[in-house]
């Protein structure tokens, strides 16, 4: 990335960002349950207050378990404190309203790695932006985030391949897209190389001289980055040790009059407050008032080591930051009334499904070989099982093959859809959190976007295996029968997929790949092929009736075998299936419909969506 060589030009010392925030809080706890069974609680943060400017770099610093994230979660609204109060500019804070006022980068939060840095910003700045902005200024504003990041060089490049830096910026250059005048990001420089760190820290200065309130965590700043923080905020055990500005900690360490310790100029004050914050917590916490001391606290442009806003820039041969590119995007103020009053999201459900549907099929054709992968799957299974299964369609010494030819064909499709989608969807929800707490889009709009982008892929293979073994296994060339048969395969892997976004919304990968088999080993065993439903005790039946591979196995059964089929001929005296209904018998499927069949896959893959919905929007809303 770029090395550093500042090149400072002056700037309009007015902020740029209309509606600047000064946030502020008071006695702020927050407490969590021992353990699922325990009635005692563990105190996280113990009656913090603080107050963070617009137009200032706060770093919120302190020891790892201090509580650094558990704070910020607090402020940014991720989670909600079990005591105390959030002020936005002296007024209690309105939840829904500051959301749409603030963004929030987690600590390693992920991109789409298939888009490229113009595509991804793009698609934020549909989502982001409302109806009321012109296509032409939101490309405008694209391109802005792009040349004042230093990312024009890589703009085609996709996510995966960026560098650390670039990444982060990327990630910030989303959220600027619709200029929340406060940021909170929790551990930006985590990862990162010095100079890479402080080439960040000094963006984020930058967007803070704009007149946004930039907050972060950070373990323990270096002294190189603290010329470049404004506002200090240690915590140590839940507590605030100290609140106030770089040049004044020292003076204040100094005034503690810690018996065997005295903190010599030279000393960096933040390794030594972290090196004394365990020891002398009571007396820090005290001397801050926890948090409440507004003592040590100067304005940004009063401070003595930080002149008036200037802007770095950051220069090398391809890589710049110059943040004088970056203007707000105009939006007229009853545009912005009527946002305010009609909901927290800027666009309309349909635009956001639409959006949300093109970046999956974008994302997907950026990388085939998945897609591939899986139609190959289907096309070689499909010839195997044609050749292993070959003319059993008319055979009547092969009715018992061709019926696990049947079963054998749902379980495949059941386990190729379900095994995808249980993969390919957790790996979605880091970028889904972000995206979905910074107000991009509703929970039912990614939804259904995945619902809908899966099922194209879904349908081909299941088509290209379906009519190959029909064809191949010789079954008979009736059209009703092949639309029957083809219906059901189509219906049994859509239910599939919606288990496995029921998996995939419950389940991270790795787990999911341990629990989805389980999952799905009640259906397989009331699916009717290993035991008969008068053969089952009689409290178990019901499973068959929520079994979709019952229900699937009774459409492929009655598309071969019911709907009046003709009888088989037989070579012999005696053949045992030349009566199809032999089997339907045999199978106590003699009185099953079609209709309820089908009737019955549609419950339950509506019943799957239903639960996965709301276990997704669960999710999205907690840490899990
Ligand atoms: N939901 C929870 N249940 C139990 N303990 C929790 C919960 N949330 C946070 N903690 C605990 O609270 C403490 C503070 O956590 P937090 O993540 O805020 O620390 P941190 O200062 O950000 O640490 P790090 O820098 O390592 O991320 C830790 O000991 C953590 O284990």
């Amino acid at each position: 990335m770029a090395s550093e060589n500042s090149d400072s030009q002056e700037t309009n010392s007015t902020s740029l960002v209309e509606d600047s925030l000064n946030i502020s809080f008071k006695n702020l706890g927050y407490t969590v349950r021992n353990g699922l069974l325990s009635r005692a609680r563990k105190t996280i943060l113990d009656g913090l207050s603080g107050s963070f400017n617009a137009g200032e770099l706060t770093v919120i610093m302190g020891h790892s378990g201090a509580g650094k994230s558990t704070l910020l979660d607090i402020l940014a609204g991720y989670t909600k404190p079990t005591s105390g109060s959030i002020y936005e500019n002296g007024r209690i804070r309105n939840e829904r309203m500051f959301r749409r006022k603030s963004c929030y980068i987690f600590q390693d939060d992920k991109l789409i790695e298939t888009l490229t840095i113009k595509e991804s910003l793009t698609i934020a700045a549909e989502l982001k932006l409302g109806n009321h902005i012109s296509a032409s200024q939101k490309r405008q504003r694209v391109e802005q985030i792009i040349m004042s990041l230093g990312l024009y060089a890589v703009e085609n490049t996709k996510a995966g391949n960026l560098s650390g830096g670039q990444k982060k910026r990327l990630t910030i250059g989303l959220e600027l897209v619709s200029d929340p005048p406060v940021m909170f990001l929790d551990e930006p420089t985590s990862g990162l190389d010095i100079s890479v760190a402080k080439k960040l820290v000094n963006l984020l200065h930058l967007l803070a001289r704009q007149g946004r309130t930039m907050v972060i965590t950070m373990h323990q700043p270096s002294l190189s980055l603290l010329q470049m923080v404004d506002r200090l905020y240690a915590v140590v055990a839940g507590k605030c040790a100290y609140m106030g500005s770089v040049p004044l900690l020292l003076p204040y360490l100094n005034q503690l009059n810690l018996p065997d310790l005295r903190c010599l100029s030279y000393h960096d004050p933040v390794e030594y407050l972290i090196e004394i914050s365990g020891t002398y917590e009571e007396k820090l916490v005290e001397k801050s008032k926890n948090g409440s001391n507004n003592c040590w606290v100067t304005e940004a442009t009063d401070s003595p080591i930080l002149e008036r806003p200037k802007l770095l820039r950051i220069t090398s041969t391809n890589e710049e930051i110059s943040l004088t590119l970056l203007t707000a995007p105009k939006e007229n103020s009853t545009n912005k009334i009527i946002l305010a009053l009609k909901s927290t999201y800027s666009t309309s459900f349909w635009k956001q499904f639409i959006t949300l549907t093109r970046r999956s099929v974008l994302s997907t054709w950026r990388e085939p070989s998945f897609t591939l992968t899986f139609i190959s799957i289907h096309g070689f299974m499909a010839l195997f099982i044609g050749i292993l299964f070959k003319n059993v369609g008319e055979d009547v010494e092969k009715v018992r093959d061709n019926y696990n030819f049947l079963y054998f064909s749902l379980m495949f499709l059941m386990f190729n859809a379900f095994s995808a989608v249980s993969i390919r969807f957790p790996e979605q929800i880091p970028v889904t959190r972000r995206e979905h707490f910074n107000r991009w889009y509703t929970t039912g709009a990614f939804y259904a976007s995945t619902l809908l982008s899966t099922l194209p892929i879904q349908t081909v293979c299941t088509l290209l295996y379906s009519i190959l073994v029909y064809w191949m296994t010789g079954q008979s060339p009736n059209l009703i029968r092949f639309t029957i048969f083809i219906f059901t395969l189509l219906l049994v892997s859509y239910v599939s997929l919606c288990m496995g976004l029921l998996n995939g919304s419950i389940f991270n990968v790795k787990n999911g790949v341990i629990f989805g088999p389980l999952m799905i080993m009640p259906f397989t065993i009331f699916s009717g092929f290993f035991l008969r439903y008068r053969d089952a005790p009689y409290f178990f039946r019901w499973m068959f009736q929520i079994s979709f591979l019952k229900h699937g196995l009774v459409g492929l059964v009655l598309s071969v075998f019911g709907m009046g089929r003709s009888n088989f001929s037989c070579p012999k005296i005696f053949c045992y299936y030349t009566y199809p209904t032999q089997l339907l018998i045999d199978n106590h499927m003699d009185k099953e419909e079609f209709t309820l069949a089908i009737g019955a896959l549609f419950a339950i893959s509506f019943a799957l969506i239903a639960t996965s919905f709301v276990i997704l929007k669960i999710r999205l809303k907690s840490k899990w």
